[in-house]
């Protein structure tokens, strides 16, 4: 690039230097040819060029006498020189087209922005004629057009139009079209170079269209516009103008890109007079094209000024903006860097130090440190897994995921106890004394365990069983498997497989699966770090269909003791010997356990309690647990045996204890808020809640007192505090007498109660007269809903998962004629009840044929069989000879005898077959106050194996034809 330079002294001979171009350069100059005829042209006029630190100066002597030198950067220009169009040579020179050359233009159309004096812009023109014109202008050696900006179109909508549509419809526009979208006042563009469709153009000065020449290309007369006068020195253009310098000065520091734009324009233009100044100003800025056509067609030299101000006001905001967006994201990024680098800084001065090696070492020293003190124990083919995995974690790339999966293996591996067992017990006596406390009764578990052990005594070594406890719930399976596991010193882990539908949670997950894990047998292991614990395995006959696989089979590898020994886990892939681990499995309904399961069982049935374990369960265990959860002590609080036996007998009829655990649970969170609220704290010593004394002096009186009300001791506060709460109950009458014989006493030692009253309390009495308040009124049971047995009714025994109960059998004659004789049954029968029922009807009319000839009943009648309650199903064939008792008073019109309930099964020929349950079924039969109970012959082993205390005051018979208990039902009321 070519420009004049101020330059005072490159020689002595150069004396000075005058910003005018030389006259007679101009020609060459304003023609605009390549540098090196430029170069040419000013050897020819005698300049002299000399190198000066790279750059080369042409030097030459005027005629008089001043030297004028012009700076040649040669550098920059000799490389584009080669081009033999080389706009760059071409350059900016600060110098005018005369405008009466230029009355006639061609119009290019600009689409994005307008073009400031002084500044090049780049534009691609498609329009061939257009094109060949403007090469036709270089050629001519008047290289100059107009260059206008585009209207928008009003119509298109600039935001919905994609830009590379917006830009190619402005290509399409031709002649009238393209002129009427031309912004009026644009700029004298000097056509620096021409490269395929790309142009560029630097500009010169404005123009103002005045009328269309010709369409194609678009020409156009124009007027050359000048500035209006303006004085330099106003102070108000003065400070707009210092103004712009300033804040271009401040957006400067911050943004390199205006930074460049600066130094292009210093160099190549460097005119910084205040309307170039303000060109410049919103040249540089990001204003939007309207904002820099507006300063473009603003003549008036001071409101240019402001309208740049205005942009570089906005571009110096956009800049702090943009300046605090990279400062925030740079101070992340270097944050996360800095931690990052002393992160590694840290392990490295730890690795120099030995404190820490690196990851995988870590890790494998770990794992074999965890593995070194079970080496004796563990079996050989697992150590050789374990060695070969560590082996292997050293090969491989921390990141990877392999390592990750071997990583869990070999920790699932190593945290495993392979040969650990806890020392078992072999005390007999020990175990029975820990079963005992844990439990009441369930002699037959206990029995069982006690087996155990004595023969695991014997042998020297305990064998691993399966024990399959069932019964009605809560009557403390679960509950006795923890019991038996401190009284073997096992560990204890229980999981409940009710509902289990995938295999995968017995037998674990293969490792290449994401998130694989082990089975619960291997957890199980892990997690007690012993190899022999009792696993309860809890409601084994809720086992779930399973979706993937069969839970039930999986179950059978993991119980069999023939299997077990070699148990395989499909993440573990290495045999595990389970054969040490005592089963424990829990059920309901013995039937519903698959039966290859059950075969490898050893079942042991508990029924429900009777009345009386249900007593001693409450008074020795439920109540102390629940005292002492409830933080309340024995001496505050007392629980009478009426209260219990009713609680059990009205409230808590079922077959377990959990029902009465929470009221007896629910007892005493009542008891304790009393206590709370009557200030209860560290001295407990008395008082009954509901038989309040008002005054209570001496100890011998109270004693006396506390005989007739249940009151031991009481204290004013706590008088004051209950008068408030309790009214006074019915046998509160019982005690005046106590109260007069004791009044002067009491008057006597008021004042020395009242210093000791505030740390007295209350002694919280639950008796049966007063229960309800405690736990609400009883609940209604339906189970004898006749208290005497009308013609046609029989009260039944059955047995369900939730223990037994009792049950009647209804007959009534629905309809009488001649051949009428049919059965009708409602009550939600299984098929088998109803098969029993048909059977019962052909064997009870068979034996009123034979018992009463001329009875024409069952040929006549239509009969309704009815077994409440009728929402709930019942199957089973035990009610056949119920059945049949039931038709019978009903065809021979003779209610059976009181107290009676029956159970058997019955075959067409009256045969009575056996029945299960005979234990619920019995304190069911208890429970309705039933005397008298049949039962099937076959059954009277299961029977004598009852403990006393259940068949206490029963009158039990065993039958094994019907014609016995028609005897026993109808024989009584006969005599
Ligand atoms: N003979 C007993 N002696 C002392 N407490 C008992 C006795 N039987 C049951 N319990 C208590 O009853 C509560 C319920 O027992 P548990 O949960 O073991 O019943 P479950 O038979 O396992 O019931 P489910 O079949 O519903 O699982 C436990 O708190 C347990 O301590």
């Amino acid at each position: 690039m070519l420009k004049l330079i101020p330059f005072s002294c490159v020689r002595s001979r150069v004396h000075h230097f005058t910003q005018t171009p030389i006259p007679a350069l101009r020609p060459a100059i304003e023609s605009a040819p390549p540098l090196l005829s430029v170069l040419s042209s000013l050897r020819r006029l005698g300049f002299r060029n000399t190198n000066l630190g790279g750059r080369v100066f042409f030097c030459s002597d005027s005629s008089d006498g001043s030297d004028q030198v012009v700076e040649a950067q040669v550098k920059a220009a000799e490389s584009r020189a080669d081009e033999a169009d080389s706009s760059a040579a071409s350059a900016i020179v600060p110098t005018s087209p005369r405008p009466e050359d230029y009355l006639t233009v061609l119009a290019l159309p600009l689409p994005h922005r307008p073009l400031f004096p002084g500044f090049y812009m780049p534009i691609y023109v498609k329009d061939p004629k257009l094109l060949a014109a403007l090469h036709e202008s270089r050629k001519r050696q008047a290289p100059y057009a107009g260059a206008f900006l585009l209207k928008d179109e009003p119509e298109v909508d600039s935001s919905v139009a994609s830009g590379s549509e917006t830009e190619k419809s402005v290509y399409d526009l031709k002649g009238k079209q393209l002129f009427n979208r031309l912004h009026e006042v644009g700029t004298l563009a000097q056509i620096s170079s021409i490269s395929g469709d790309q142009v560029i153009l630097i500009g010169h000065r404005r123009l103002r269209i005045t009328e269309m020449v010709s369409e194609d290309p678009l020409t156009v007369k124009v007027d050359h516009l000048k500035d209006k006068p303006y004085d330099k020195d106003d102070d108000i253009i003065k400070a707009t103008s210092f103004e712009v310098i300033s804040t271009l000065r401040d957006v400067l520091k911050t943004s390199s890109l205006w930074r460049d734009h600066v130094q292009t324009y210093t160099k190549h233009i460097g005119d910084f007079t205040l309307p170039r100044l303000a060109d410049f100003g919103a040249a540089i800025s990001g204003a939007n094209k309207l904002q820099c056509q507006q300063v473009l067609e603003e003549l008036d030299v001071y409101k240019r000024l402001k309208l740049t101000l205005e942009l570089v006001k906005k571009e110096m905001e956009i800049s702090k903006i943009q300046e605090s967006i990279a400062k925030a994201i740079e101070e992340k990024i270097s944050g996360e860097q800095r931690r990052y680098l002393l992160n590694e800084q840290l392990k490295a001065i730890k690795k120099e130090l030995g404190l820490e090696t690196d990851d995988k070492t870590a890790l494998t020293g770990k794992f074999r440190e965890r593995i070194e003190p079970k080496r004796e124990k563990c079996p050989p083919h697992i150590l050789q897994v374990i060695d070969e995995e560590l082996t292997k974690l050293q090969l491989l790339e921390a990141s990877s995921s392999e390592f990750s999966v071997t990583r869990n293996y070999l920790d699932w591996l190593t945290a495993l106890p392979w040969g650990e067992y806890s020392d078992e017990n072999f005390d007999v006596i020990g175990a029975q004394k820990i079963l005992d406390e844990d439990h009441y009764g369930l002699s037959d578990v206990k029995e069982r365990i006690l087996e155990f052990i004595a023969v695991g005594k014997l042998r020297g070594t305990s064998q691993g069983k399966i024990i399959c406890l069932s019964g009605p719930p809560g009557v403390g399976k679960t509950s006795i498997g923890r019991s038996i596991a401190r009284a073997l010193n096992r560990k204890f882990f229980r999981f409940s497989v009710g509902g289990l539908a995938d295999v995968a949670e017995i037998k674990g997950h293969r490792r290449t699966y994401i998130g694989a894990m082990p089975g619960k047998m291997v957890q199980c292991l892990k997690n007690v770090g012993t190899a022999n614990p009792l696993v309860l395995i809890d409601e084994i006959d809720k086992l779930g269909r399973g979706h993937a696989g069969d839970p039930a089979s999986a179950l059978l590898e993991l119980l069999d003791p023939e299997q077990n020994a070699n148990f395989l886990d499909h993440y573990l892939d290495v045999p595990i010997d389970l054969s040490k681990v005592l089963f424990v499995c829990t059920a309901n309904v013995v039937e519903m356990i698959p039966n290859p399961l059950l075969d490898r069982m050893e079942v042991v049935a508990i029924a429900g309690y009777i009345t009386d374990e249900k007593m001693h369960i409450a008074r020795d265990y439920l109540e102390k647990t629940t005292r002492e959860a409830c933080g309340i002590k024995p001496e505050q609080v007392e629980v009478t045996d009426a209260a219990l036996l009713a609680l059990i007998e009205n409230y808590c009829r079922e077959a377990g204890v959990r029902n009465l655990q929470k009221h007896i649970e629910k007892i005493y969170r009542k008891i304790a808020l009393r206590l709370v609220r009557q200030g209860a704290t560290i001295e407990p010593a008395v008082v009954n809640t509901q038989d309040i004394e008002p005054k209570e002096p001496k100890v011998d009186s109270q004693d006396r007192i506390a005989d007739n009300c249940g009151l031991e001791q009481m204290s004013e506060t706590s008088v004051e505090a209950d008068k408030e709460q309790t009214e006074l109950p019915a046998n509160h009458t019982e005690c005046p007498a106590n109260q007069d014989a004791d009044l002067e006493d009491k008057k006597e030692s008021e004042k020395d109660q009242e210093s000791e009253s505030t740390m007295a309390v209350q002694k919280v009495l639950v008796d049966k007269s007063h229960l309800a308040d405690f736990v609400g009124k009883p609940v209604f049971h339906a189970e004898r809903i006749y208290d005497q047995t009308p013609i046609g009714v029989v009260m039944g025994l059955a047995w369900t998962s939730m223990g037994g109960s009792t049950l009647y059998i209804e007959t009534t004659r629905a309809e009488e004629g001649e051949g009428k004789g049919a059965l009708q049954l409602t009550g939600q029968l299984g098929d088998v009840m109803k098969e029993s029922a048909q059977i019962a009807h052909t064997v009870a009319r068979a034996i009123v044929a034979e018992k009463e000839p001329e009875n024409s009943f069952f040929a006549n009648a239509k009969l309704h069989l009815h077994v409440p309650s009728g929402a709930t199903p019942k199957d089973g064939p035990s009610a056949g000879c119920t059945m049949i008792t039931s038709l019978l008073s009903l065809a021979m019109k003779k209610p059976v005898r009181k107290d009676l309930a029956m159970t058997g099964e019955v075959t067409l020929t009256g045969k009575i077959l056996p029945i299960g349950g005979v234990k619920e079924k019995t304190i069911a039969a208890r429970r309705s106050e039933v005397k008298t109970i049949v039962f099937p012959s076959a059954n009277r082993r299961d029977y004598d194996e009852l403990a006393p205390n259940v068949k206490e005051g029963l009158d039990v018979h065993f039958v094994d034809d019907y014609m016995q208990i028609f005897d026993l039902a109808f024989g009584h009321e006969q005599s």
